[in-house]
């Protein structure tokens, strides 16, 4: 909670202050109103007249005090939620690519999702807080004032609420964390059923095994967390609702023996109690909730630590220090290695060493087999993931942590998972225009869609299409390299033969080093070179 409060701070101590302020304020005018009620039940009616006008007054405070701190911490939460948001948003984009390859998005989904909101939810109680605790405070101030004797029993009672309170809601704490830390695990089998819903619709046992023995179990997780967490919380919440009115009972008769001569005193004890009451178990109750915005708070922290954790031999991208200007652009394979996990466990993957020159003007493709290694050498040429051994060098520069990220940004890849964005960022709109028509056309997709302000009007096509769509993407980027991972694949004969015969040769004549994953054996002669990897080794490297 300490965390949330400083988070609040940083982000505005002006609205804090003023929050608590008027909150206090608010909180006053609620005391001081049953004050009032209580002096003008026993008031003559030549009084009446200015109590009424305090009273008006008095409301409007209630009215002003509530609102306005409620309008400042909506506005401050959700600017603190946009914070955390793009904070983690920029975190996931700086992160290192094989981290999250094994964090998986669930746990990122979870943290997006759940915390942030938890977070947000306890952020907006807090005026309310404050006005609860300043009615709380301003009853007893004025319980004080009629009859200090009356304390002996209200104090005392009430400490001993907060304490019972405070000491059964630490045993809930284990349990809201049990019910967060099963969220993930829900969140990545919701992400498996969007992601496979054409396997599970086509498979009727897959389907039901899926559900019985993945989806359910992890719903089954979440409902019997959650459960336990809510009957322990409803059960201590309605404990201390009868436990409250216990007390009440023995301090509103103990009040009665203790103020038995004074009659105005009995009266505002026993309206100030009736009124603080509620006020006072809410305020109780926020706070035994607290742990929860801090499991949530541990759980963004952790995301962001292992986000931030670096992979053995991979780094989070630092500040993108460019690489210096070279008219040729050249990129060096030496001894290159990598490997999925532990390096001596038996069945990780191992790649290299390889060593490999893409020039300007070359055109180089990659072959082999399935498993061989294609795309994680792609991945390892892009900068996507970094050589556990040798040297990656660009025109004579080691590519280290502090230039890898101005490095990958001389690459357009289209992989096999490619992803086609609607807006066509980072494009030059000078571009895009002339050249978008042009190619659209080329690819035949001039009927299907334009350009319309930066943007394609439709990316709903088929499969083949979408891959000439990022085709065409690429191209617009006009980067020095290009890299291709089966693209041809699953296009027609028609536009293989754009690929191969005009789109390849164009690029390497502007002078850009390409290189292409690729099967199709009937095009390997237009390679410059052909590299062919067999279990994550070069095993020929042939001029074509
Ligand atoms: N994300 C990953 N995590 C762990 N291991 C991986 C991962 N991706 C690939 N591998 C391992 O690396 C090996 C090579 O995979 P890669 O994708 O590079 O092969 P490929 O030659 O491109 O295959 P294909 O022709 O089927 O696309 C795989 O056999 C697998 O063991």
């Amino acid at each position: 909670m300490l965390s949330l409060f400083s988070l609040l701070l940083r982000r505005s101590s002006t609205s804090m202050l003023a929050i608590s302020v008027i909150g206090i304020a608010a909180g006053l005018c609620n005391s001081a109103l049953i004050a009032l009620i209580s002096q003008a039940l026993g008031s003559t009616p030549s009084t009446l007249e200015t109590m009424v006008a305090g009273y008006l007054a008095l409301c409007a405070g209630v009215l002003v005090g509530n609102t306005v701190p409620e309008i400042l911490l909506a506005r401050l939460s959700r600017a603190i939620t946009s914070d955390l948001r793009l904070k983690l948003g920029r975190r996931i984009l700086a992160a290192p690519f094989r981290r999250l390859e094994m964090i998986g998005k669930g746990p990122v989904l979870a943290a997006l999702a759940q915390d942030v909101q938890s977070i947000v939810n306890t952020a907006s109680r807090l005026p309310s807080l404050v006005v609860s605790l300043t009615i709380v405070l301003g009853c007893l101030g004025y319980m004080v004032w009629l009859s200090p004797r009356g304390m002996l029993l209200v104090l005392p009672a009430m400490a001993l609420l907060v304490l019972f309170y405070v000491f059964a809601a630490r045993r809930l704490v284990p349990l809201w964390r049990q019910e967060r830390d099963t969220q993930d695990e829900l969140h990545r089998e919701q992400q498996q059923v969007l992601d496979g819903i054409k396997e599970l619709k086509l498979h009727g046992p897959r389907r039901h095994e899926f559900m019985e023995r993945d989806f359910a179990p992890a719903v089954e997780h979440v409902r019997h967390a959650s459960l336990r967490a809510a009957i322990s919380g409803a059960l201590l919440s309605n404990f201390v609702h009868f436990f409250t009115w216990l007390v009440l009972g023995v301090m509103l008769f103990g009040v009665f023996t203790l103020t038995t001569h004074d009659s105005e005193a009995t009266r505002g004890y026993v309206l100030s109690l009736m009124y603080m009451w509620g006020p006072f178990r809410g305020l109780i109750e926020d706070i035994g909730r607290w742990p929860q915005v801090s499991i949530a708070l541990d759980k963004l922290a952790q995301l962001e630590v292992s986000l931030s954790e670096p992979v053995p031999d991979e780094a989070a991208d630092t500040l993108a220090v460019a690489l210096p200007p070279g008219g040729r652009h050249e990129v060096l394979l030496e001894g290159v290695t990598y490997a999925f996990g532990d390096t001596d466990a038996a069945h990780s993957f191992h790649v290299g060493p390889i060593d490999l020159a893409l020039r300007p003007g070359e055109l180089v493709f990659v072959v082999g087999g399935n498993g061989s290694g294609k795309t994680t050498l792609a991945k390892l040429l892009t900068g996507l993931y970094t050589p556990k051994s040798g040297r990656l060098m660009w025109n004579g520069v080691p590519v280290t942590n502090q230039n890898r990220e101005a490095y990958r940004n001389t690459f357009s890849a289209i992989f096999t998972d490619f992803h086609l964005f609607e807006n066509l960022r980072g494009v030059d709109p000078t571009l895009l225009e002339g050249g978008a028509r042009e190619y659209l056309r080329l690819f035949e997709l001039d009927t299907k869609l334009q350009v319309v302000e930066g943007r394609f009007s439709t990316t709903s096509l088929s499969t083949g299409q979408r891959k000439r769509l990022a085709m065409i993407v690429a191209l617009l980027e006009d980067r020095p390299f290009y890299l291709f991972d089966e693209w041809a694949a699953d296009q027609d004969p028609e536009f293989r033969e754009v690929f191969y015969r005009k789109i390849l040769p164009e690029l390497a004549a502007r002078g850009k080093g390409v290189i292409v994953i690729t099967h199709d054996d009937r095009y390997f002669h237009l390679a410059h070179r052909v590299i062919k990897l067999e279990l994550g080794r070069t095993v020929t490297a042939v001029a074509a």
